[in-house]
């Protein structure tokens, strides 16, 4: 499934229509018709519904849900919000074949008195004003009928966008359509993953209108939704023949005494993922702490002060038999740490996470060419900030972008976690992880999705599958826990522990 900006999708329509040849009138009846079918199953047969429809062509889709909701014998009435001469194009030619029909409407500038008492009645609204075309703030008198619906009782339907809302990243918006449930056409829009624009559109579903996988690629759509048939796909198993060595060997760096659990919860959460072998390299006044929980690891004790690494314990590291490392949970910030010149020389995955980030913005510019073998930073919204010298709230206005440009210019694999973690490739590939609940939102999650990331990585064929994997089944976890327990109580411990069911659940 793609995810796309409004200007992508246009262009993805023109394809659809130039070069593969199916018109728009058979687009927007495809349209209407899959739409239409999701409401069918919504509603009830005592359902008053009333279908609001705009002038452009998403008003277009709105004149075929409405004739097939009569035709269907649905109590429905037709609300047509512009003054009739603006409705043109295919939107037009829906509104002509809905009156041969036989079909009636209401006209919102002749009748405001009833529309409003039709507002407050109807079971369920459809809305149908405004769509991917949608520009600035909304004009009068979508600004009255927005907040008009957005007070009434109805269980409002959006059909493609809530009316109102942008459908791409940092675009500015004031009001829009609150809606109970919004069908898609076609293909997930950038803000149905980005807060606040995501709560606009209550649950939502995609109805598939007949495009062609072509015309995405062929338009150079690059997102995606990662997939459960994907990561099942791509799930290592266990060899018969199989040995420890074969699972990966990874070296976890971190820890300090002032967060030993941090190094801890990453190598757990390595081990319940698969590898074959994990050692921590931690202070070494910490390794009881690591060892009492984490029992099958080996320890690598280094050199501290004050409780934390220094940069000498670091530059004597031989990774020569490591597979790949993971560095940063807990290792704290009070010394300087210059890690990047011994990774050069390592052709192994790393991937930096937490302090690790912290270090990493200070010698930024020693990564930008790139290493032997793949990075992998997994930063959050304040430490991906620091790593771009933006503000948290830009980062977060600017998810899609912001991480394809970092992704590009230091040539890392970029884990933007948060509600809907986006992975995206230095080639500019991106995927938006559907799995995960706030109850996520708690210190240790991310030490645990360092080390399943580590061990998922070092697993399968393609590093980046185990990526993709591992924040999948991450967020998974997380989601079959809390099918029996409260959000707010479960821990990344828990979620360690969940591994194997939600490991299970995908074979
Ligand atoms: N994805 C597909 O393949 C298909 C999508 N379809 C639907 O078409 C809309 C996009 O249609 P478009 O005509 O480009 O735009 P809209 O219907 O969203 O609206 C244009 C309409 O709105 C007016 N307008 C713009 N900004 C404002 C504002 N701030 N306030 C008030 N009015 C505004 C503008 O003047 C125009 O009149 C897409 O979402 C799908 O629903 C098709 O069915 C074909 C297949
Ligand atoms: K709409």
């Amino acid at each position: 499934m793609y995810v796309v900006t409004g200007e992508r999708m246009r262009q993805i329509d023109r394809f659809t229509m130039d070069q593969v040849g199916i018109s728009e009138t058979t687009l927007m009846e495809n349209a209407g018709t899959a739409a239409y079918l999701q409401i069918e199953s919504i509603v009830t047969p005592e359902s008053s519904i009333a279908v609001l429809i705009g002038a452009g062509n998403n008003g277009g889709d709105g004149f075929v849900i409405a004739r097939r909701l009569k035709e269907a014998g649905f109590d429905t009435d037709v609300w047509i919000i512009p003054p009739l001469e603006k409705i043109r194009g295919t939107a037009r030619v829906h509104m002509d074949i809905f009156i041969r029909s036989g079909h009636t409407f209401f006209q919102y500038e002749d009748s405001q008195a009833i529309f409003d008492r039709a507002i407050s009645s109807s079971t369920y609204i459809i809305d149908t004003m405004l769509g991917t075309g949608v520009k600035g703030a909304l004009k009068a008198p979508y600004d009255r009928i927005v907040e008009e619906v957005n007070c009434s009782r109805a269980e409002v339907i959006a059909v493609d966008l809530p009316s109102g809302l942008p459908a791409e990243e940092n675009e500015p918006f004031e009001q829009a359509v609150k809606a109970c449930r919004t069908i898609i056409l076609q293909a997930p829009k950038e803000t149905a993953f980005l807060y606040p624009y995501a709560e606009y559109y209550g649950e939502w579903t995609t109805a598939d209108i007949g495009i062609p996988c072509k015309a995405f690629e062929a338009c150079g759509a690059r997102s995606r939704v990662r997939t459960e048939n994907e990561v099942r796909a791509s799930l290592p198993y266990r060899k018969a023949d199989g040995h420890k060595g074969t699972y990966g060997k990874g070296l976890v760096i971190g820890g300090s005494e002032q967060m030993p659990g941090a190094v801890s919860l990453t190598t757990r959460a390595a081990l319940r993922t698969g590898i074959g072998l994990v050692t921590a390299a931690l202070p070494a006044s910490i390794t009881a702490t690591v060892t009492g929980t984490a029992t099958e690891a080996t320890c690598l004790p280094l050199q501290s002060n004050q409780g934390e690494m220094i940069s000498e314990s670091l530059t004597g590291l031989d990774l020569s038999s490591y597979d790949g490392a993971a560095i940063g949970p807990g290792m704290g910030r009070s010394h300087p740490l210059s890690f990047s010149r011994i990774f050069s020389g390592f052709d192994g995955l790393v991937v930096i996470d937490a302090d690790g980030l912290y270090h990493l913005a200070e010698e930024l510019n020693a990564w930008r060419d790139g290493r032997g073998g793949p990075t992998v930073i997994t930063p959050h919204p304040g430490e991906m900030a620091r790593l771009t010298g933006k503000t948290i709230e830009d980062v977060e206005k600017n998810r899609f972008s912001l991480s394809r440009q970092f992704a590009s210019e230091y040539k890392m694999t970029v884990v933007l976690k948060g509600a809907y973690t986006i992975v995206t490739t230095p080639d500019g590939r991106q995927w938006v992880n559907p799995t995960g609940n706030p109850g996520l939102a708690k210190g240790g999650s991310g030490d645990t999705l360092t080390g399943m990331i580590l061990a998922a990585g070092l697993q399968t064929d393609d590093f980046l599958d185990g990526v993709l994997n591992a924040v999948y089944i991450h967020g998974l976890a997380a989601d079959q826990l809390i099918h029996e327990r409260d959000e707010a109580s479960i821990t990344a411990s828990d979620v360690i522990e969940q591994l194997p069911f939600a490991l299970a659940s995908l074979r």
